[in-house]
């Protein structure tokens, strides 16, 4: 019985090919991807100007347009610092509102961002909110090759970064991708057998995969240095943490939904001067 099960299960693939610039891409058509930014309010990596470019829709969470306005013209020192904050605008900025700074939010409502304002709504965070308006703007999009860039998930405060990982279990269902300058982190829903195909020039090798949400009675992985086989993960026993990818491909599949994490080289390539 379960074994019918695994073998109906529909394959999901997953390629960071944002991190790659979009020339390369294009040139080997290797994306069928759209993709969305959010931009949270934390340090927002190196690479932002790229997840940027690859970007159709860039959305800003509340304070996270105080990190492109802040942080993007640092990213290019020997450029006019004015030039650089009209060159990235945000579709949307979106949240509370607790968090944006007067003259960021006057900046960017006369550049033409729309600004949506959730203060009655105390339940969310702000990243629950831009997801959601995504996932409410784009039922055209063919949600399977959606998949929306987060930064700024990690770092900081706790609770927001558990607020966060809890946001990836609420949309389970979207592709949603946390990056920092040091590592990428997705959830693998256990309704799909998961292929990972590794971009070795940007990702790896260090990496790791574990339930946060519930144990996991089975799984088993290609791809990896220390692979599981029917293994039995949760917290409080096994997880599996400081693992490498091994080979250009990685399967995955699971009873649980599990958390991905795989270390990123530093440093990746911006991508584009502006
Ligand atoms: N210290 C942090 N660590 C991790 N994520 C953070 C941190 N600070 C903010 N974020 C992320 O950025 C989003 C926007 O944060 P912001 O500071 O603008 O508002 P906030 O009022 O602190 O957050 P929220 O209203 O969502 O509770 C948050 O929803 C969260 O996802
Ligand atoms: C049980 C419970 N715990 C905490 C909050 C507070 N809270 C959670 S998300 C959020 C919005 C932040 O922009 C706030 C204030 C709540 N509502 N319910």
């Amino acid at each position: 019985m379960v074994s019918r099960l695994v073998q109906n299960m529909k394959v999901m693939k997953h390629a960071a090919t944002f991190l790659l610039p979009p020339s390369v891409v294009s040139a080997t058509n290797r994306s069928a991807q759209t993709y969305a930014l959010v931009v949270l309010n934390q340090q927002i990596p190196k690479f932002t100007p790229l997840l940027w470019s690859h970007a159709k829709l860039r959305i800003c969470a509340d304070g996270g347009a105080n990190r492109i306005f802040d942080g993007v013209p640092k990213l290019f020192p020997d450029q006019n610092q004015l030039n650089i904050q009209h060159r990235y605008i945000p579709n949307v900025i979106k949240g509370d509102m607790d968090s944006i700074r007067p003259e960021v939010h006057k900046f960017y409502a006369e550049l033409g961002s729309e600004i949506i304002d959730k203060s009655e709504n105390q339940d969310t965070n702000d990243l629950h909110k831009c997801i959601s308006f995504i996932r409410e703007q784009t039922p055209a999009w063919d949600h399977s090759n959606l998949c929306i860039l987060v930064t700024g998930a990690l770092g900081g405060r706790f609770d927001h970064e558990a607020a966060n990982l809890n946001v990836l279990y609420v949309f389970s269902d979207m592709r949603i991708v946390f990056l920092s300058d040091d590592c990428q982190i997705r959830l693998l829903a256990r309704t799909h057998q998961h292929e990972i195909h590794i971009q070795s020039t940007v990702e790896g090798p260090h990496c790791g995969l574990f339930p946060i949400g519930g144990p996991s009675v089975s799984t088993t992985t290609t791809g990896l240095t220390w692979d599981l086989c029917n293994s039995e993960m949760r917290f409080g026993s096994m997880i599996s943490t400081s693992n490498k990818v091994r080979e250009e491909k990685v399967t995955v599949c699971s009873d649980a939904d599990l958390l991905w994490t795989i270390s990123l080289k530093t440093p990746i390539h911006m991508g584009l001067t502006c």
